[in-house]
């Protein structure tokens, strides 16, 4: 690192050090672009607070500095970073607000009453206006049914509960979207609540802040006017990297002037061809330039247009690859595990992988979504957290491994299995060495085995518990389920559950899903974790990778809130854009550059990107005449 690069925006650094002091704290707004640091400086500026004298004072209060991440990922980068210090409070969003509004049971019973009321009457109003029998007409009057009922059983909840990292499909739990809402309310609302937040973290850091939900940011914003002085609210973030629609717009112009606006310029992260692409194309939004490391490399940057129709996406950016290997004097473009390939959404990522078969029916489900990308729920853990582990060690001959599995969390091991068998133990254990030999076997012999094959070998063998999403696949599974009182009422709240009122769908889709081969489960599995070469253009914010391949296809993507057709000029502006653009709005043009703003300045080495386009020629043009790339940097295939 060259001392020069070091110091290069040491003031900002400063100054937000200087914004911690607990003993006159002052809020502040960073103004930073892409690779400069951002999480560093928060990272920086709480271990230099924690270290010095105001350490103490949050020891001895057990007031704590409030740290918000977007992603659980980043949420335990972050805690590692600081050594998991007890002082520092690191959460995501939706934990932190569950976390001020937990147990206020009366109040959120009031506040869910008013919201489904409200609810019911709008869709009672849509449904005097509308027709009943188009398919919109009968989800609507599910959907009023299953409001209608939950409201009736609100009063018999006593307590409710929540979990920021799954569904929460039982009778007793809100989900997500109420969390958030609910907690902006009340932090609007209530007084109690804003002392509470205030003295329990006189510090508030919210990284990512132009994607933080817009009315709890309209909350903490009214609570920082309140309490500056004894309150610091610090927003990292880059409006220009505001890709959910959930942010508040112009958040930048609503910080009010007494804030400190540290300001930093370098981008440590890509080399210098990218600097200057991504600085062309923030360009018009607010002309904010980055300078790059001194030390930086020139880089390459390339885009190629390939037609929409009539062509072999995985051939193209096969091809792609072995050009840019030619073209930046680098092999590893040639081999796909060394290259991150960004595709616009998770089914263009499920088709490259290989896992389209297990994924895309479970996918087809609103309310499964959640806990399909986080790798929760009952039926996805059954195969994740129990299957594989177990096949993993057993195809690696790990006995050892293979036992701690079998112990931990197959029933023919557990305490009342052994307690059973007596002096018959011996046998109990042959039976579940079996169980796994058998496994294996079944492995080896086909390694398509589907996952329907390797669920009823594990039902019939008794290897581990089949949860009640998977017990209708196997034979005697909903009877052996309803037969203990604790799966009935699992079953109930499921099938009965606030919103998803007709299971139909998810059994088809689960179905469908275990259809596919056990390997693709894997695939699933290693992508989920973030593992695997391929990502989204909106999930590798805040990420880095050598080599970064943006995969553009509006027609496989079949978005609406990102559209690089109308982008790069090969379809035209619909009315809605042109009023939107005129009126200062944000257009789906500002949204789909924003996106490619992040995702180009996710590459450390070396940028390609592949657009499928309608009409490549006419894109060529349009992309040339924006001057953001050079004439030999974009190229036709076909
Ligand atoms: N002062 C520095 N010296 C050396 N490397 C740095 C410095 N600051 C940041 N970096 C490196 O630059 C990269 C980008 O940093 P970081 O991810 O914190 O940026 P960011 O502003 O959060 O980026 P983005 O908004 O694009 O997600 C990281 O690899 C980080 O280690």
């Amino acid at each position: 690192m060259t001392d020069v690069d070091d110091q290069f925006d040491a003031e900002a650094d400063a100054t937000i050090i200087e914004c911690l002091n607990l003993a006159e704290p002052r809020s502040f707004f960073l103004y930073a672009g892409a690779g400069s640091g951002k999480t560093r400086s928060l990272v920086n500026a709480v271990r230099k607070t924690i270290d010095n004298e105001h350490g103490r004072l949050l020891t001895l209060t057990g007031k704590k500095i409030g740290v918000i991440t977007y992603t659980n990922a980043a949420c335990d980068e972050i805690k590692q970073r600081l050594e998991f210090d007890p002082r520092v409070e690191v959460m995501t969003i939706h934990a932190f607000s569950w976390s001020l509004i937990e147990g206020f049971n009366a109040d959120i019973r009031q506040w869910v009453a008013k919201n489904l009321e409200e609810e019911i009457i709008e869709l009672e109003e849509q449904h005097r206006k509308g027709r009943s029998n188009t398919k919109a007409g009968i989800e609507r009057l599910r959907s009023m049914e299953s409001k209608r009922r939950r409201l009736a059983r609100l009063n018999s909840i006593v307590k409710f509960i929540y979990s920021p990292t799954s569904d929460n499909r039982t009778r007793d739990s809100l989900n997500h979207s109420e969390v958030i809402a609910m907690t902006a309310t009340f932090l609007t609302s209530k007084p109690g609540l804003r002392r509470i937040l205030v003295s329990r973290c006189p510090v508030l850091l919210i990284d990512e802040s132009q994607d933080t939900n817009k009315s709890l940011m309209d909350a903490f914003l009214h609570l920082e006017e309140e309490f500056h002085g004894r309150f610091s609210l610090g927003l990292f973030g880059d409006m220009m990297q505001r890709i959910y629609s959930d942010g508040k717009e112009q958040l930048d112009k609503a910080i009010p002037a007494r804030w400190a606006m540290p300001r930093k310029r370098m981008n440590h992260r890509c080399p210098s061809r990218v600097v200057e692409v991504i600085n062309n194309i923030r360009h018009d939004v607010d002309g904010e330039k980055q300078v790059p490391r001194s030390d930086a490399e020139k880089g390459v940057v390339r885009v190629f247009i390939a037609p929409q129709a009539g062509v072999d996406p995985f051939a193209i950016e096969a091809a792609v690859r072995q050009r840019m290997a030619t073209i930046a004097d680098d092999p590893a473009w040639e081999n796909s595990d060394a290259v991150k390939t960004l595709a616009l959404e998770h089914l263009m990522s499920a088709r490259r992988f290989g896992f389209v078969g297990f994924f895309e029916p479970l996918w087809g489900i609103e309310n499964l979504r959640t806990s399909l990308l986080q790798g929760t729920g009952a039926g996805l853990g059954f195969f994740i957290r129990d299957v594989l582990p177990l096949v993993k060690a057993l195809r690696a001959n790990d006995r050892f491994g293979a036992t701690a599995i079998i112990k931990a969390s197959s029933p023919l091991l557990d305490r009342a299995a052994l307690q059973e068998a007596g002096s018959n133990q011996v046998a109990q254990l042959g039976r579940a060495k079996a169980a796994c030999d058998g496994l294996l076997a079944l492995i080896q012999k086909q390694p398509e085995v589907s996952a329907l094959a390797v669920l009823e070998f594990v039902a019939h063998t008794g290897l581990f518990t089949i949860p009640d999403t998977l017990a209708p696949f196997v034979p005697g599974g909903v009877e052996a389920a309803t037969q203990d009182n604790a799966a009935q009422d699992d079953l109930e709240d499921q099938t009965e559950g606030r919103e998803a009122e007709d299971t139909s769908p998810q059994l088809s889709a689960w179905s469908k899903a275990l259809e596919a081969p056990l390997s693709q489960i894997e695939l699933y599995d290693v992508y989920v974790r973030g593992q695997s070469q391929f990502g989204t253009h909106q999930g590798v914010k805040g990420l880095e990778f050598s080599r970064v391949l943006v995969v553009i296809n509006d027609d496989e993507a079949r978005g609406f809130l990102f559209a690089y057709d109308k982008f790069f000029g090969a379809k035209e502006k619909s009315k809605a854009d042109h009023e939107n653009e005129a009126a200062g709005r944000d257009s789906s043009s500002d949204r789909t550059r924003r996106l490619f703003y992040v995702t180009c300045s996710r590459a450390e080495q070396s940028l390609a990107i592949v657009y499928y386009s309608p009409n490549p020629e006419l894109a060529r043009n349009a992309i040339l005449q924006y001057g953001w790339f050079e004439q030999g940097e974009v190229e036709l295939i076909n």
